[in-house]
């Protein structure tokens, strides 16, 4: 693939894209392209802009400057949300909300901003898949929020695969999750990915995804370090001097 090709050839493309927040440029200047099939880590400490540079590529947080496309639309106008999967950091679904595992997996299966409509045959068969997927199907009819941290984040992951979207993006998808958890979503991401998904995923630790990961980016104060093969960034991905003689870091 060349600089040349089509906008719609990138799952994401973020150019020069800078964000505000509380008054604060939390992300500077990134540029960053993935293509359809890639999976990224993006990695760095707490606070250099992970979760903000995730968010706003699933249109959560607007641009200060710059912009995001998906798919090749600017993400302002992107309407296709059941091509995206989002697992956000930590579980908002059930704050107070009396919705059951199976119903918060069924919200994956509707666009945004589109009334409920009764499940098909085959949305409800994707619904039970799913939930075998990570092993809470015996728990479909109980409260998301009588669940573990661990339960509940599985409920997200199964939500966020429902819908079989071409692009995961992945914030930090099995903090709490147990060892046993995350193998089961390891293997769930690993059959997508033979499948073509393209996959951004934040991570502090990658465990069992580690195999799966062609690229990783490392931010640093809101700007991208290093953008290249995984295993150098991995290495240096807590030290706080560039290491200009490894491929991928940026000066
Ligand atoms: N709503 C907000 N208002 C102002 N500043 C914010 C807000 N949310 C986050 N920030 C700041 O933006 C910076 C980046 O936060 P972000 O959550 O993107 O980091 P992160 O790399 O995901 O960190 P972690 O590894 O701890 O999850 C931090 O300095 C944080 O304090």
């Amino acid at each position: 693939m060349t600089a040349s090709s089509p906008d719609t050839a990138k799952a994401v493309q973020v150019t020069d894209l800078s964000v505000d927040l509380g008054g604060r440029l939390v992300l500077r200047g990134i540029d960053l392209q993935i293509r359809p099939g890639e999976v990224i880590a993006v990695l760095g400490t707490n606070g250099s802009g992970k979760s903000t540079l995730v968010r706003t590529i699933v249109g959560l947080l607007p641009a200060a400057r710059g912009e995001v496309r998906l798919f090749g639309t600017p993400v302002p106008r992107f309407r296709q949300w059941s091509r995206i999967g989002y697992v956000p950091q930590r579980i908002t679904a059930a704050g107070g909300v009396p919705a059951t595992v199976h119903e918060v997996v069924s919200s994956g299966l509707l666009s945004k901003r589109r009334f409920f409509r009764p499940l098909s045959a085959a949305q409800k068969a994707a619904v039970d898949e799913s939930l075998e997927l990570v092993d809470m199907a015996d728990r479909r009819k109980d409260a998301v929020a009588e669940l573990s941290g661990g339960q509940q984040q599985r409920v997200l992951i199964a939500r966020a695969l429902v819908s079989d979207p071409e692009l995961l993006v992945l914030d930090e998808p099995t903090a709490g999750v147990d060892l046993a958890s995350q193998d089961i979503f390891a293997e769930a991401i690993r059959v997508r990915v033979a499948r073509g998904t393209t996959v951004v995923m934040v991570s502090h630790d990658l465990g069992p995804m580690d195999a799966l990961i062609d690229r990783s980016i490392v931010l640093r104060r809101g700007r991208i370090v290093y953008d290249g093969p995984p295993h150098a960034s991995q290495t240096h991905a807590h030290v706080h001097h560039v290491v200009n003689d490894n491929p991928g870091w940026l000066g």
